[in-house]
């Protein structure tokens, strides 16, 4: 209706009002960049001459007018030099932005003397991975067949899990993260997951739960690129306080967009607010309960520390308590007499950032395979099945001795005479004195903030963050399947599987929805696991859901319905395909079977000669694809929440699927990747296309 009212003909006038505001802003778009640069090379083609050869990568996603700019750049009198084109028709997933897989064809006409090489073998993925992505992108008959291979491992089959509902989707995956963290013993970190999705929305309940859960969330505050534009902005105006620099940069001051400035302006805001509070001699303790609440300094924890976030709030409870209690300043304090120095010396008290405070609760010195125990086990809600894992205590971080020790080191405090007993004003010859009316409160001398500076400076023991990222094995990536092109990681959750999401209602062109499925499957090295939900909420109702048609007819030995168990033999594969040296076998790993059947629904017979077993390059080692001798049987229970997925027909239709999806089987002539009728060769995977110049 909205599209009905709104005309071609007011199209058109918009688009000429946005192309003239580009040019009274001297800007380009995207599209410009492309239209522009052929307008150049059109007119002037020795721009070119010094262009010695062309290589183009993702050639399946170009677009008519790269295509044109490409042939512009190679075919002239200047530049009759060799392209190298790469691509892979089969993840050709952006025809909604006008890519043209067709390209590929025309390359044989435009360049006659065109060669093509197929390249096909995968140096990511197991075998199991590919098996089961190929059975995905081969539904689309009209594309041209590959002879995929891999000398990886075989791997374990893909996992295709039903869950009752999205919530309880991001609850396994989040559980499912940390599990498999504990069981590769330091194999892994968060940074080797990535949880893909057809729509950014789905993102929104991951993103809640991993806050709750593994506490790993991208980042919505601010970030590093705006705090080095600020300190830009700071230092072209000498004399300026880092605070007015922020109050202009909340009233208009830089180009930051309208959620970012929102953010300095609040930060500024907080600074004022504290600095009020300092020069009425508020005490510490509720200085700090108030940046601790203004700054949602817990969520930050949560955000950023999700291991030992709460017992880093605590040791802030417990800084607040020591800003309490009595203490007395030594002048021959050796920390104290060093805080002052540094003080007098370096520190410009209106530079204090207290967004910055960060109390670190403990040395991050252990190792990545001491940290895998310290991920807590799941709680009684689990919906994941109990697995027979050893659960050896997970170590809880002791801050006794950081807190003891910190109190031993603290900064200290006199009760300010003539105040109660919370109060936490230093010794009268540190009091600040309350500044005159109307001094200039950015001039505040040094000496008015001592007890608020040096108790901050004091108290920061902020790590780099990156550092601390880094130390804590980075970050899990929740993306959108088409923002995943090009990208891998050894562990992949594909987050609500189901029709209409994938093919994602609003595509007309199904066939680029499973080469979509496709790119998402085949960004896993090891670990995929395909996420159903069985029902669904949107606009504030019920769906019941369908998986998706892609999955359909899928060999039984291609998938599992349950997560992947865990024993020596797979621990080894992973590090084995990671390329990674293989930790000791563990006798508490323990292999279980579903009613005493292999594993993995894939028997030895299954790989084949090239792959009957495999062999890791780090450590010279041959591996059998043998249940190992210490597996143990176990039936599983699926505990509430949690659903097998027995048959992948699933029978019932949803009512989205009903209503959307009810003839999807014939293919659009123009947006398949259908070869045109050609006397060409076919192209095949990964088709590179040279040409040499021509005589
Ligand atoms: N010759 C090789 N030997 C060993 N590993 C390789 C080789 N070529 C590529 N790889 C590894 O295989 C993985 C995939 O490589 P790359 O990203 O170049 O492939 P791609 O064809 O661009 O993948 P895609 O298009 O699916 O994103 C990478 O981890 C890369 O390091």
């Amino acid at each position: 209706m909205y599209f009905d009212h709104f005309s071609k003909k007011n199209i058109a006038a918009l688009y000429e009002a946005y192309e003239e505001e580009l040019r009274n802003n001297n800007l380009v778009d995207f599209d410009n960049i492309l239209i522009k640069a052929c307008e150049l090379f059109r007119k002037k083609k020795d721009v070119l001459a010094h262009i010695k050869a062309v290589l183009v990568d993702e050639y399946q996603d170009t677009n008519i007018i790269q295509y044109d700019l490409i042939k512009l750049i190679t075919k002239n009198q200047f530049t009759d030099k060799t392209v190298t084109i790469v691509g892979d028709p089969d993840q050709s997933i952006f025809g909604w932005r006008s890519a043209e897989p067709k390209n590929f064809y025309k390359m044989y006409d435009d360049y006659l003397d065109t060669r093509s090489i197929n390249m096909e073998q995968n140096y990511r993925s197991t075998k199991a991975i590919l098996d089961a992505a190929l059975h995905v992108i081969k539904q689309d008959d009209t594309r041209i067949d590959k002879a995929l291979y891999t000398n990886n491992p075989v791997g374990i089959p893909i996992t295709i899990l039903s869950t009752r509902n999205e919530d309880t989707q991001a609850e396994f995956v989040a559980k499912e993260i940390k599990k498999v963290i504990k069981y590769s013993k330091g194999l892994l970190s968060f940074k080797d997951f990535a949880v893909l999705m057809r729509m950014n929305s789905t993102s929104l309940k991951f993103e809640s739960t991993f806050r709750n859960r593994i506490i790993n969330v991208p980042k919505r505050g601010i970030g590093e690129v705006t705090v080095k534009k600020i300190a830009v902005l700071h230092e072209t105006h000498p004399g300026e306080s880092m605070l007015e620099t922020l109050h202009s940069i909340g009233e208009g001051r830089g180009s930051f967009n309208n959620g970012v400035r929102q953010k300095i302006r609040g930060l500024a805001m907080i600074c004022e607010d504290v600095k009020t509070m300092i020069k009425q001699k508020i005490e510490i303790s509720e200085i700090l309960e108030f940046i601790i609440s203004a700054t949602d300094y817990k969520a930050y924890l949560k955000d950023e520390h999700y291991k030992d976030h709460e017992a880093r709030y605590s040791n802030l409870g417990e800084l607040i308590s020591l800003s309490k209690e009595e203490h007395h300043v030594g002048d021959d304090d050796p920390i104290m007499s060093q805080s002052q120095t540094q003080q007098s010396q370096n520190v410009n008290p209106n530079n204090s950032d207290v967004a910055d405070i960060e109390v670190d609760a403990e040395d991050e010195d252990d190792d990545e395979a001491d940290r895998s125990k310290d991920i807590p086990d799941f709680t009684a809600d689990d919906i994941v099945p109990d697995f027979t894992m050893d659960t050896r205590s997970d170590e809880e971080v002791d801050l006794t001795d950081v807190s003891e020790q910190q109190r031993k080191e603290s900064f200290h405090f006199t009760q300010n005479p003539g105040q109660g007993e919370s109060s936490t004003a230093p010794e009268a010859a540190e009091v600040p004195e309350t500044p005159k009316e109307d001094s200039d409160e950015y001039d505040t001398p040094v000496e008015e903030k001592d007890y608020i500076v040096e108790f901050l400076e004091y108290c920061s023991l902020s790590a780099h963050q990156k550092e601390q990222e880094e130390a804590e094995g980075g970050k899990v990536t929740i993306s959108t399947m088409h923002s995943s092109k090009g990208l891998e990681w050894p562990c992949v959750f594909i987050a609500t599987c189901n029709e209409g999401s994938i093919p994602c209602f609003m595509s007309s062109d199904t066939l680029e929805e499973g080469r979509l499925l496709y790119v998402a499957m085949t960004r896993s090295q090891f670990f995929l696991y395909c996420m159903c939900p069985e029902e669904r909420t949107s606009w504030g109702s019920y769906h019941v859901e369908t998986r998706t048609r892609f999955f359909n007819d899928m060999k039984r030995k291609f998938y599992q319905s349950i997560p992947p168990e865990w024993d020596n033999e797979t621990r080894a594969m992973l590090a084995a395909t990671l390329d990674k040296p293989a930790p000791p076998d563990d006798d508490q790993l323990v292999t279980k079977k579903v009613n005493g059947k292999q594993p993995f629904g894939y028997s030895t017979q299954y790989a084949d000669s090239a792959s009957q077993g495999f062999y890791s390059q780090s450590q010279g080692r041959q591996y059998q694809s043998q249940p190992s001798p210490s597996s143990s049987r176990r039936t599983f229970n699926h505990p509430v929440g949690f659903v097998s997925a027995s048959t992948l027909k699933d029978p019932r239709p949803s009512k989205r699927a009903k209503s959307k999806y009810t003839a999807p089987k014939k293919v659009k002539k123009d947006t398949a990747v259908k070869a045109e009728p050609t006397n060409h060769p076919p192209v095949k995977q990964e088709a590179k296309v040279k040409h040499e110049p021509m005589d």
